[in-house]
């Protein structure tokens, strides 16, 4: 632990700091796919309010991530990609950043329910509760398990975004909730892999650091066939159209063949692992494309 996490003595933060807790570049990849679930979503919504429900995910989903950040913060100071967070570096006192991230929390739900629906903001508040309480302090620190459980709580903005709208969750909601889940434990092992050693020295149970990097090449191949049944069911479902059949297709078609190629490598220098940077980093763009591809695809048959 660092001085400044065990003082109590306030630190003037700087405004930059309270925006790096919410950790912007993970969210807007979230903040996307609940705008994608409101926009696909039958039904109007004033565009004033839609925008409102918008910043009600992203003001939930930082508030989470500051709490996840409060909570780990001598975690993150073991951690080379982690240790120049706010609090590990010292540049921010511990209660701030719980007061920052409990006020968040209130502001987001409450806000989302008086906008939209109490529906859209209870879902709000199970996703917030589910990433700090289920996630970061139950299953994290204990179970290698913890991504594909506790991943739970980021497959929930499509389906809080369609529920300001609609104040329902259909089939189709539950579809891109399934694809998230199965998609996130290949999204964060490909990354696991290569960041393995600061999950050893920091001591989280990560799937490479406590079964090993075979076993974790190979159930990154196992949920990516799963999310790959995932990806296909709206379309079978007919929730979708051909366009994004189409879009999901080929876009899983490219996700199985980067997954695959890091299924058969045995390489363990964290310096050498290309393929699996590269499968973590596509993984990012295929969840904007088959999202982005929903959406159009819903306005094409409208
Ligand atoms: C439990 C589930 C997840 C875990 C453990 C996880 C873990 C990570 C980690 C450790 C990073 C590296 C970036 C950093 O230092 O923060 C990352 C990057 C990223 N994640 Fe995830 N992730 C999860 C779920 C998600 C979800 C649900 C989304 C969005 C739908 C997402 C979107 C992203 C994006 C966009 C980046 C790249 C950020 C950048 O460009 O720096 N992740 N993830
Ligand atoms: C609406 C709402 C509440 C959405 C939440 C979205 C959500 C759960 C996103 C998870 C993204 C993320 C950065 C996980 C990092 O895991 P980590 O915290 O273990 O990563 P670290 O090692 O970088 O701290």
């Amino acid at each position: 632990m660092t001085t400044a996490m065990l003082t109590t003595a306030p630190i003037t933060a700087h405004w930059r700091d309270f925006l790096a807790l919410t950790k912007p570049r993970v969210m807007t990849l979230v903040v996307f796919t609940g705008l994608c679930g409101l926009l696909a979503a039958p039904g109007h919504i004033h565009p004033v309010l839609a925008f409102t429900a918008i910043l009600c995910i992203a003001l939930g989903a930082g508030a989470a991530a500051t709490l996840n950040q409060w909570y780990e913060a001598d975690i993150d100071a073991k951690m080379k990609r982690t240790a120049n967070r706010p609090l590990p570096a010292g540049r921010m006192d511990r209660t701030s950043a719980l007061h920052f991230g409990v006020g968040l929390s209130f502001f987001s739900v409450i806000l989302m329910g008086m906008a939209t629906n109490w529906l859209a903001a209870v879902v709000l508040a199970v996703s917030i509760l589910f990433y700090v309480f289920v996630y970061t302090i139950w299953l994290k620190p204990r179970t290698a398990q913890n991504i594909v459980i506790g991943g739970a709580a980021g497959a929930f903005p499509p389906v809080i975004g369609w529920a300001a709208v609609t104040g329902d969750v259909t089939a189709l909601p539950v579809a891109l909730f399934m694809l998230i889940f199965f998609w996130t434990p290949p999204h964060f092992w490909a990354l696991a892999l290569f960041v393995k050693t600061d999950y050893a020295a920091a001591g989280i149970p990560m799937l490479p650091v406590v079964s090993g990097e075979v076993a974790t090449r190979r159930q990154i191949w196992f949920y990516t066939a799963i999310m790959a049944v995932a990806a296909m069911a709206p379309v079978l479902l007919r929730l979708t159209g051909l366009l994004y059949g189409t879009v999901a297709l080929l876009g899983t078609l490219l996700f199985a063949v980067f997954a695959f190629q890091v299924y058969r490598r045995r390489e363990s220098d964290p310096a050498r692992m290309g393929p699996e940077r590269r499968l973590f980093k596509y993984s990012i763009l295929y969840l904007f494309l088959l999202f982005g591809a929903v959406v159009v695809d819903r306005w094409l048959l409208a």
